[in-house]
């Protein structure tokens, strides 16, 4: 089959719905769960900000429109290689010079709603990966790695979502060996998870500090935060769509992630 009759097929699957698209993208605006980090050592991005200018008033008898506030990082959103110290100097490190062919890809969904259920701590290990690849299939060059955890459950509540005490915050995430292997054997488009960010919670006290965005972004590639409705793509065979916004120098930026799916 050639590319253009593909093209055609995916046309007419779109119209008649035989394939799907899935919306893997989590409300945007004031009450988004934003990364708290620990006041001594970094600035936070600000609260969300969505400011009207009109809405067919006297400011602008026919329309509406607003201005925002919104950091780059903020809600379902994508990260580039500049956003970490390990990827600053790609000229294609940041969300304006990335090959747009990287924000159509095929995903891998790993499912590890159950252990983090049970543990919120829950780490994902190279082991775990290599039993969802013996039993799904390899994960392959350029594909998308998804970590589901259905956290996606606690986007409407900060605390939840966060989940932090007097210890710091407990959310789940991968080994830096995980990365590793995605990066050096596996060669992945990248990593992606439904919680604050692509790193567990307690990444920040782990032996390579942040190790998925040291090392995704040491490779020039891409990671994917507070992903939604993982629990509606199959564990193979979805396609998914993440394009940043074009932020001139952009480290990252709010994306409408979309996954094409067989009905
Ligand atoms: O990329 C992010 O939004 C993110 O998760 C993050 C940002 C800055 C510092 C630590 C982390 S962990
Ligand atoms: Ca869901
Ligand atoms: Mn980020």
């Amino acid at each position: 089959m050639t590319a253009k009759d593909t093209l055609a097929h995916l046309a007419t699957a779109l119209l008649d719905g035989s394939i799907k698209v899935i919306d893997c993208t989590g409300p945007l605006g004031p009450n988004t769960p934003l990364l708290k980090l620990p006041p001594e050592i970094a600035d936070d991005t600000p609260p969300i900000e969505i400011h009207q200018i009109s809405r067919y008033g006297d400011r602008g008898p026919f329309w509406a429109w607003n201005w925002l506030k919104l950091g780059e990082h903020s809600g379902t959103h994508f990260d580039a290689p500049h956003h970490w110290i390990t990827g600053k100097d790609y000229a294609d490190g940041s969300v304006d010079t990335i090959d747009p062919q990287y924000f159509m890809a095929p995903a891998n969904v790993i499912d590890c709603s159950k252990q983090a259920a049970e543990d919120p701590d829950f780490l994902l290990t190279v082991d775990h990966v290599k039993s969802w690849e013996a039993e799904n299939g390899e994960i392959q060059e350029g594909e998308w790695v998804l970590m589901r955890t259905d956290w996606d459950q606690y986007n409407t509540d900060e605390a939840k979502f966060l989940n932090a005490d007097e210890s710091g915050p407990h959310t789940p995430g991968p080994t830096a060996e995980v990365i590793q292997y995605l990066m050096e054997e596996k060669k992945a488009l990248g990593w992606g998870s439904q919680c604050i960010g692509t790193d567990a919670g307690a990444a920040g006290g782990f032996e390579i500090p942040f190790p998925a965005h040291n090392l995704l972004h040491k490779h020039n590639r891409y990671g994917l935060a507070s992903l939604t409705n993982l629990d509606k793509l199959p564990a193979k065979g979805a396609i998914l769509v993440t394009a940043p916004l074009k932020i001139v120098e952009g480290t990252g930026s709010p994306i409408r992630a979309i996954a094409l799916v067989a009905a």
